[in-house]
């Protein structure tokens, strides 16, 4: 299999737009990924080729997607010098925060139970079956994969993380040809108005992102009218109007801004223009599902709650609950 290039990456993809109309899109995509890769190439991105290039070459792979471990597997059983490849190259792609994954036996338990979401959000969403679909954040791109295996006819992820990136194409490597794509963009550099896609996620960005209402604006663009929005994100118990901006840190993560009660993130969607909100699912994360693990040995919730009173994290603030959201753009 040939070394990452930035310009093959992608040439699938980008030919399928053009094939389908969509010319100005794919001319723009190819001119930020030269920017990204030619122009301000990331300093770790060697490593993490490197490693990628060590996963060995297996034609006769195929990735499972419906499974709650995404794998990648053979009928011929991995050489033991093969198996040591594997561990390495999988090892350089450390830490692993979003999965799990499966490469030829070798659990990657990841960081996050990301399985646990998506069977609390798959349940209620429209059938993915032929449709279009955008996942903004989508991190290693484990829920790209899920999506794939619920039947969309094209799936395309973005996150500006390129160790996720590389992540991703762990996976893909193994099966080029499916219409399965990651773009290392944030959601601010897509062309607006897109109307492209027939279901857009958001899941667990719009508390990072300063302008929440502006947010839901850019994601709805993404929606040709009638598409759906799912919309995952962090909130907090209370009225409708309440909000919570930390004053600094939330759970330790830097960068998060606005945590909504359920109410308050109804009315943001219904000023967004957004059609037939409901609330779907709320959860308390818990540290089963957010933990360290032998994949990615940094500190996790465990570690950013209050020892003496779990409910509240660190800073004092109410512990992480998260809701999912479904609504649609007017058709
Ligand atoms: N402006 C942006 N545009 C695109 N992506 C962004 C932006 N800002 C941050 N991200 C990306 O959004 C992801 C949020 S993680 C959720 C992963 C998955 N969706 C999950 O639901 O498990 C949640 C968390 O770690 O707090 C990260 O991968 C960021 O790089």
């Amino acid at each position: 299999m040939a070394e990452f290039n930035w310009r093959t990456t992608w040439s699938d993809m980008l030919l399928r737009l053009e094939k389908e109309g969509w010319q100005d899109w794919a001319e723009a995509i190819h001119q930020q990924l030269h920017r990204r890769f030619v122009e301000n190439p990331h300093g770790d991105l060697p490593r993490w080729q490197a490693a990628l290039n060590q996963l060995p070459d297996r034609r006769d792979a195929i990735v499972y997607n419906d499974r709650s471990e995404v794998t990648v597997d053979s009928l011929v059983p991995l050489s033991s010098p093969e198996s040591e490849q594997m561990e390495q190259g999988l090892r350089g792609l450390m830490p692993w925060r979003k999965g799990p994954f499966r490469f030829f036996g070798t659990l990657i338990d990841t960081e996050w139970r990301s399985d646990w979401k998506w069977d609390r959000v798959a349940p209620a969403l429209s059938s993915l079956e032929g449709r279009r679909v955008l996942d903004v954040g989508c991190g290693s791109g484990y829920h790209l994969w899920r999506m794939f295996g619920a039947g969309a006819a094209e799936v395309i992820g973005i996150d500006p993380g390129l160790l996720f990136l590389c992540q991703f194409l762990a996976v893909k490597r193994y099966q080029p040809a499916s219409p399965v794509d990651l773009l290392p963009l944030r959601i601010e550099e897509l062309a607006r108005p897109l109307e492209y896609f027939d279901t857009t996620f958001s899941m667990g960005v719009l508390y990072h992102r300063r302008s929440p209402i502006d947010h839901l604006l850019e994601l709805k663009d993404t929606l040709r009218p009638g598409g759906e929005l799912v919309l995952e994100t962090l909130v907090v118990e209370g009225p409708q109007g309440y909000t919570l901006m930390p004053e600094d840190r939330y759970g330790r993560m830097r960068n998060v801004w606005f945590l909504p009660s359920c109410d308050t993130l109804l009315r943001w969607m219904a000023r967004a223009g957004l059609e037939e909100a409901r609330v779907v699912d709320m959860t308390i994360t818990t540290t089963e599902e957010q933990r360290a693990t032998d994949w990615m040995q940094f500190q996790s919730l465990e570690h950013f709650l209050d020892p003496n009173d779990p409910t509240r994290t660190i800073e004092g603030y109410p512990g992480p609950r998260r809701a999912t959201i479904i609504a649609r753009k007017p058709g």
